[in-house]
């Protein structure tokens, strides 16, 4: 391979330490001369926090802290991560260090006899290094910390001559400004009443210094009623001159942005969102989350973390990912959007029942999810579906969709020259059709979930299909029929566990293109109407089913956590309609000679 040409490359003093300090395209790197004379003076040197005195002490509160979590949650891989870093920091101790140029946020020179930095920062410098080494510059970069977290870290190096120090700055920023993906001016939305409350406040501490630093400008809108982001997006943002926009909220609010922004797009190129078979335009304008919401859904599985300054890192570096966004439609009616979960039956009893409880605070999913698990309600109908058999992948993998995921890029790209549906049969299954390539199922299910990605969050790391794709075209239909409620314990709990939550003879799971569901009791517009008679036609089922346990004729629709009105749907999924800033999920080193325990 050809070595690639080296930028610059000086000796330059590093706490207290002579470096050799290149750059090439890709790479700063610095390596300490071994020279019995290299050192100017005693002291520590590691390669995480170089710049600090308080590198030594952070780097043992984060040991600590890694060793709590890993004690409290029992994460076993977490603790491989451990293992390989603590390798790391044994064999590297401070000798050698490499920054990808595409993680470097900012550089900026240091006034040596001021102590302070071109962004008003201030800085204890070292006095040895003032003195003979009088130019300094500061570079700030991507650090990976623990659990997919992304940190701000700063090295100083000094230059004997300030005409070599400008060369450094002015070839450092020569190069990022060549990373043309980096966004420059972004619309921020912040939702002041998502999760905790803490949003306006997450955005001033953490993330709005680190877009500073970035050299981003940001307008700021501070929303004032739910749908305000949404409604700014569709129809009065001037979206060009972003090249991003942001919200800092959870899921709720993010899911406004992919309706303003999908809205917005099919509007300016004509196209007609009520018919479920339009083929949608993607959107060119990536999508930011900042996290501050209740469950941070879609964060979980696009990052491996809800941490804002995580987060804030991954836009700043310009990063994107492509995702998969389902549009739901009734009766050729546009409902919503949906980039999660679309579920009937349990997961929609459970939020209908903690809207009601929305005082509760995050807490009340649990409660609300207790409760429906107590009621143990089936549902009637149909499920008809068109399964993605032309693709890779199967929602029974092992293999999960991480970072740079191949089979995103190749049913990506399947996708967009419009393969042709294969018709499939199946004759084991004996209350299931095929007509024209789709499948019918009828049946009594207590939850029907659609998991256009993994679904991973703090509740179930591994998510409600473990194996979804964020950008392949697909949504895992997951159909859970009527059993006992010991059963259905069983198969929510291994939600939580390595045990797989499908292998189980009520669950079955296909990975589709397209589906429909209709209920039992209403095949017609009056549904609405017999939802708001609920009552008689709950006495009537159970007098046609004197042995049923009194179950409602309908459940709701969980769409990302937005009742529909609807429970008669037709769902289909757009590949990669819109991108996000983010690059989905970095693997963690693992020993080889060691099990994966996420891989069971
Ligand atoms: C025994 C423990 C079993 C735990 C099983 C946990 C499975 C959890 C799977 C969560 C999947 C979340 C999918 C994300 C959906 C988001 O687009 C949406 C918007 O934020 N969130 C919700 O709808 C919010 C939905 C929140 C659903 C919470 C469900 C909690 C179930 C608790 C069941 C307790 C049974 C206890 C029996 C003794
Ligand atoms: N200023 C506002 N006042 C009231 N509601 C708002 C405001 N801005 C946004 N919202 C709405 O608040 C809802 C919840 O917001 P968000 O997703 O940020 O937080 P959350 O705590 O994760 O909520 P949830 O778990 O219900 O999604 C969103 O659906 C959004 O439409
Ligand atoms: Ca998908």
């Amino acid at each position: 391979m050809e070595k690639q040409p080296r930028l610059l490359a000086s000796q330059l003093l590093l706490k207290n330490s002579l470096f050799e300090v290149s750059l090439n395209r890709v790479l700063l790197t610095w390596k300490e001369i071994p020279t019995k004379k290299k050192r100017v003076s005693g002291g520590i040197h590691h390669p995480f926090k170089v710049a600090g005195p308080r590198s030594a002490t952070a780097a043992l509160a984060w040991i600590a802290s890694l060793c709590r979590v890993n004690w409290m949650a029992h994460n076993l891989a977490s603790e491989f991560f451990f293992m390989s870093w603590l390798t790391f920091f044994i064999t590297s101790q401070g000798t050698s260090h490499g920054v990808s140029v595409s993680e470097i946020l900012a550089v900026r020179e240091l006034d040596v006899d001021s102590g302070r930095k071109d962004d008003g920062r201030w800085q204890k410098m070292p006095q040895k290094s003032t003195e003979a080494y009088p130019y300094a510059f500061t570079v700030s970069y991507v650090e990976r910390a623990w659990q997919h977290r992304w940190r701000c870290s700063d090295v100083t190096f000094h230059c004997l001559e300030g005409a070599l120090c400008q060369q450094w700055v002015q070839t450092i920023r020569e190069q990022l400004t060549a990373l043309t993906s980096r966004p420059k001016h972004l619309l921020v939305y912040i939702n002041p009443y998502g999760g905790k409350q803490q949003g306006e406040r997450i955005y001033e501490q953490k993330v709005a210094p680190l877009f500073t630093l970035a050299s981003i400008s940001t307008d700021v809108i501070v929303t004032e009623h739910a749908n305000h982001a949404r409604d700014h997006l569709r129809t009065e943002a001037e979206l060009k001159q972003y090249d991003g926009v942001v919200c800092v909220g959870g899921d709720g609010m993010f899911s406004e942005m992919v309706h303003g922004l999908v809205s917005r797009t099919q509007r300016d190129n004509g196209v007609d969102q009520n018919s479920p078979e339009e083929k949608l335009v993607p959107c060119t304008l990536r999508i930011g989350i900042i996290p501050a919401g209740s469950t941070d859904c879609i964060c979980y599985a696009t990052v491996g973390i809800n941490d804002p300054v995580t987060s804030a890192l991954h836009i700043i570096v310009g990063d994107a990912q492509p995702m998969d966004v389902c549009s739901v439609h009734h009766n050729n009616t546009f409902l919503r959007y949906s980039v999660s979960l679309l579920g009937y039956g349990f997961y929609g009893d459970v939020l209908a029942d903690s809207e009601r409880k929305r005082w509760m605070g995050p807490a009340r999913y649990d409660f609300s999810g207790f409760k429906t698990f107590l009621t143990h309600h089936y549902y009637e109908g149909t499920v008809s579906f068109l399964p993605a058999t032309d693709i890779l992948g199967t929602p029974r993998d092992k293999t999960r969709c991480r970072a740079g995921c191949f089979i995103c890029q190749h049913n990506g790209q399947l996708y967009s020259e419009d393969a042709p549906e294969i018709c499939e049969t199946d004759p084991d299954v004996s209350d299931s059709e095929y007509k024209g390539g789709w499948r019918v199922i009828r049946g009594k299910f207590l939850a029907i979930n659609a998991a256009s990605m993994s679904c991973a969050c703090p509740r179930s790391p591994k998510g409600l299909s473990p194996a979804a794709h964020l950008a392949d075209g697909t949504t895992d239909l997951i159909l859970v029929r009527k059993c006992s409620r010991f059963n259905f314990l069983r198969h929510l709990l291994r939600h939580t566990s390595k045990y797989d939550q499908f292998d189980m003879t009520f669950v079955e799971v296909h990975r589709v293109r397209r589906f429909r569901f209709t209920p039992r009791y209403c095949q017609s517009d009056s549904e609405l109407d017999l939802r708001e008679n609920g009552k008689r036609l709950f006495s009537q089922i159970c007098r046609d089913h004197p042995a049923c346990s009194c179950s409602p004729a309908y459940s709701s629709w969980n769409c990302d956590g937005e009742i529909l009105p609807h429970a008669a749907i037709e769902v289909g999924v757009h590949c990669q309609l819109i991108k996000l800033f983010a690059r989905g999920i970095e693997e963690q080193p693992v020993f080889e000679d060691l099990p994966n325990p996420c891989a069971v």
